[in-house]
């Protein structure tokens, strides 16, 4: 079975814990260690208080569920210790420098890196992007205003318009779809970060048009119930890729 090292213990990462198909979680590392040591217990891993000890731990795959700069800070660490690695805080590729470091490092040590399909649905076919003509790529993103950590917002408000790489600057913890969306279709991609007090939701709109034709993807997600600002489904989609690691048939694009 696949052995995991849990990096970030927050509300993926629990939900990781309560719900693993297929996989052994061993070892867990929170910058906050009370997080790490609450996890351990649920799962019977161990909690390390370091990150080079947490490294230098017997597993096969690093599960980052943390934040962009853990992703940045511990990525290339993890494959240096012959791990693979999941990243979840994709919008740390935004950075196309950083991005080719480390798929350079990964290529040079034989390691993987797998980028889950997050909070949307339609990355596998959007994946044709790196071989056919994608003419307009527009993720739409709509949450509530607490999702966004705004206090502050009586109507619908567009808070940002222009493209990804952008974006996730300014929102890292609310827009990592719309980097996820151009790794997989190898171009940028437009994004509209709208706040609506009217949406319980986290809405995720996808506008696609190309050789293919076009398609129009609408994610109505539920927001986690311990992160409004993370939808279930990013969390769900983890367990899912874990899950099928280990398969011999690799079912979409
Ligand atoms: N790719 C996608 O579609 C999505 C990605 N995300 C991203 O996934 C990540 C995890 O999300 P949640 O679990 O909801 O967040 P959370 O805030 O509930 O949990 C994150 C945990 O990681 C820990 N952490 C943060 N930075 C760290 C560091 N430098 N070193 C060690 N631990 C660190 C925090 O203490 C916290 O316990 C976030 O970056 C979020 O933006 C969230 C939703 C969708
Ligand atoms: O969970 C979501 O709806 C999307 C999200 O926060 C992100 O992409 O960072």
């Amino acid at each position: 079975m696949l052995t995991i090292g849990l990096l970030g213990c927050g509300n993926i990462g629990n939900i990781i814990i309560k719900n693993h198909v297929g996989v052994d979680i061993v070892a867990l590392f929170d910058q906050m260690p009370g997080r790490a040591e609450e996890a351990g217990k649920l799962c019977d891993a161990k909690a390390f208080g370091n990150i080079e000890d947490f490294l230098n731990e017997d597993y096969d795959i690093v599960v980052e569920a943390a934040s962009i700069d853990a992703a940045q800070k511990y990525a290339a660490s993890v494959l240096e210790h012959g791990k693979d690695l999941v990243v979840m805080s994709v919008g740390v590729f935004a950075d196309e420098l950083f991005r080719q470091e480390i798929i350079d490092l990964a290529s040079s040590l034989g390691r993987k890196i797998y980028i889950p399909s997050g909070a949307i649905f339609g990355l596998d076919n959007l994946k044709i992007g790196q071989v056919s003509g994608i003419t307009r790529l527009l993720l739409r993103t709509t949450k509530n205003p607490r999702s966004l950590n705004i206090e502050e917002c009586a109507e619908r408000t567009c808070l940002f318009s222009g493209m990804a790489n952008e974006c996730i600057k300014h929102y890292p913890k609310n827009t990592n779809v719309s980097v996820a969306l151009e790794l997989a279709a190898g171009r940028d991609v437009e994004v509209e970060l709208w706040a609506d007090p009217s949406v319980d939701r986290n809405v995720h709109e996808i506008f696609i048009e190309g050789d293919f034709g076009e398609a129009t993807i609408t994610v109505k997600n539920l927001p986690s119930p311990d992160n409004p600002a993370t939808s279930y489904l990013a969390a769900l989609s983890i367990v899912t890729l874990l899950k099928n690691l280990g398969e011999p048939m690799r079912v979409g694009t």
